[in-house]
């Protein structure tokens, strides 16, 4: 059997741990904590907006069909409409009005002349007038009334992610609650002997990061977090905790997933009830994860080391935790680049690489970290992207084009 090939491909793994996953009952959450979330239900417009057809400019309001003849031509100003302010003439053969941008539109008016496409009148003139210089299509210049919102109409659906503009879209429609699938609550527990807390004297001991590392992260992700600190490699240890571990959607653990003596996690997981769904995929770094389900809790065992439990959360957990939100776009992003150096592996797993990005000749050049280990936090330190090495490949060279998935765990 060679190398790896009992082992989940990554994308497969990724689908099965997603296939346990669906969106979280609706809550309503306050608009300003809605950001970054995905609406769980339709939202229609109850204004129009903008209200009227209004000005992108500052210039001149005008009938467009007065410009097609000679230019330039001379229009008689009836008055200036400032943004705030109400229109009182309609505009009739040969006038016009001097307009601000964001004013509404005199009737009659069907374009806006900038200003700078103008020469003014002599000064005092009565009545005022001024010369258009070129001629405009119908509609130039204007924002036409319901251009971001018409009432009644469907203005954002179910899934859409909610960003700065469309959290401002809600806030012109007067409201400040929209329904969100709730955020996941995540447990962690780190798992293993030689763990203390960091404000522990460690004494032989190494301090615990990956416990707030991966409270760090599922924060990122829009989970709530709670650490529910170490347990000792004992199976009893383990299990105890995981049973006290009630009411949370997802549970994570670090550590003692692989086959060591005192790897417990997989044995204590199935002694609480878990369903594993599958053990180790075909990557590095991050081979032994395991992923299980009992009742609507979703388990997933961590592997051990700082960067593999940082990348496993990147490319399994994550997405968990956004489609439980409710988005539908959960896929790690990805995107195209070119390697500076050389890689070489033997094929069987795919190795997810460290690397640093930077911008060179209009493409993405990417720089592997000199530590490569996944043991080393370092690794992951100042990364700003993983380089996805495929599995059947041993070796890219320099220039290679290679796919790029951004972390969100960087700065
Ligand atoms: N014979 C084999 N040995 C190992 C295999 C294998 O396939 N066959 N896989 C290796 C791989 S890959 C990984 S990854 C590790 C993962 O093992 P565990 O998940 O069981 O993790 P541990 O062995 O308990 O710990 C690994 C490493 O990480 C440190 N650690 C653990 N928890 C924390 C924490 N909360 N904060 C900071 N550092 C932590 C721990 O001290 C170890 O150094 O197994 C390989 N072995
Ligand atoms: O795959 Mo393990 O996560 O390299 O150390």
């Amino acid at each position: 059997m060679s190398i790896g090939s009992d082992l989940l491909p990554v994308e497969d793994a990724r689908a099965r741990a997603l296939a346990l996953a669906s969106p979280l009952p609706a809550e309503w959450a306050r608009l300003e904590e809605a950001l970054g979330r995905a609406l769980a239900a339709d939202v229609r417009a109850q204004r129009t907006l903008p209200p009227w057809d209004n000005s992108a400019m500052d210039g001149y309001a005008v009938r467009s069909a007065d410009l097609t003849g000679q230019l330039p031509a001379r229009l008689t100003i009836l008055e200036t409409i400032h943004a705030g302010g109400t229109p009182r003439h309609e505009l009739r053969p040969g006038t016009c009005a001097r307009i601000m941008t964001g004013a509404p539109l005199p009737a009659g008016a069907d374009a806006v002349v900038m200003q700078e496409r103008t020469k003014p009148g002599a000064p005092g003139e009565t009545p005022p007038t001024v010369e258009i210089l070129e001629a405009v299509a119908a509609g130039a210049f204007v924002r036409p009334r319901g251009e971001d919102a018409r009432a009644g109409e469907p203005l954002l659906v179910q899934g859409t992610p909610l960003g700065i503009p469309e959290v401002g879209l809600l806030t012109g429609q007067g409201m400040s609650l929209v329904p969100v699938p709730r955020r996941p609550r995540v447990a962690i527990l780190s798992t293993g002997d030689e763990l203390c807390r960091a404000d522990e004297p460690p004494e032989g001991r190494i301090v615990d990061t990956n416990g707030p590392a991966l409270a760090l992260a599922v924060s990122r992700a829009g989970g709530l977090p709670t650490v529910l600190g170490i347990a000792r490699d004992t199976l009893e240890e383990v299990s105890s905790r995981l049973a006290a571990a009630q009411g949370f959607d997802v549970v994570l653990t670090s550590a003692g997933v692989s086959v060591g003596e005192r790897d417990f996690v997989k044995a204590a997981l199935e002694q609480q009830g878990v369903e594993m769904n599958f053990w180790r995929v075909a990557i590095k770094p991050g081979k032994p994860l395991a992923v299980g389900r009992r009742g609507a809790t979703l388990y997933f065992g961590l592997p051990g080391n700082p960067t593999s439990s940082l990348v496993t959360f990147e490319l399994f957990v994550r997405p968990v935790l956004r489609r439980l939100q409710g988005h539908t776009d959960v896929e790690p992003p990805r995107v195209p680049g070119r390697l500076e150096g050389e890689l070489r592996k033997p094929p069987g797993l795919a190795h997810y690489i460290r690397v640093a990005a930077s911008w060179r000749e209009g493409e993405l050049w990417v720089r592997p970290l000199a530590t490569q280990t996944s043991g080393a936090l370092r690794s992951a330190a100042s990364a700003t992207h993983l380089l996805h090495f495929p599995r059947s490949a041993n070796s890219l060279t320099h220039g290679a084009h290679v796919e790029l998935l951004p972390v969100s765990w960087s700065a």
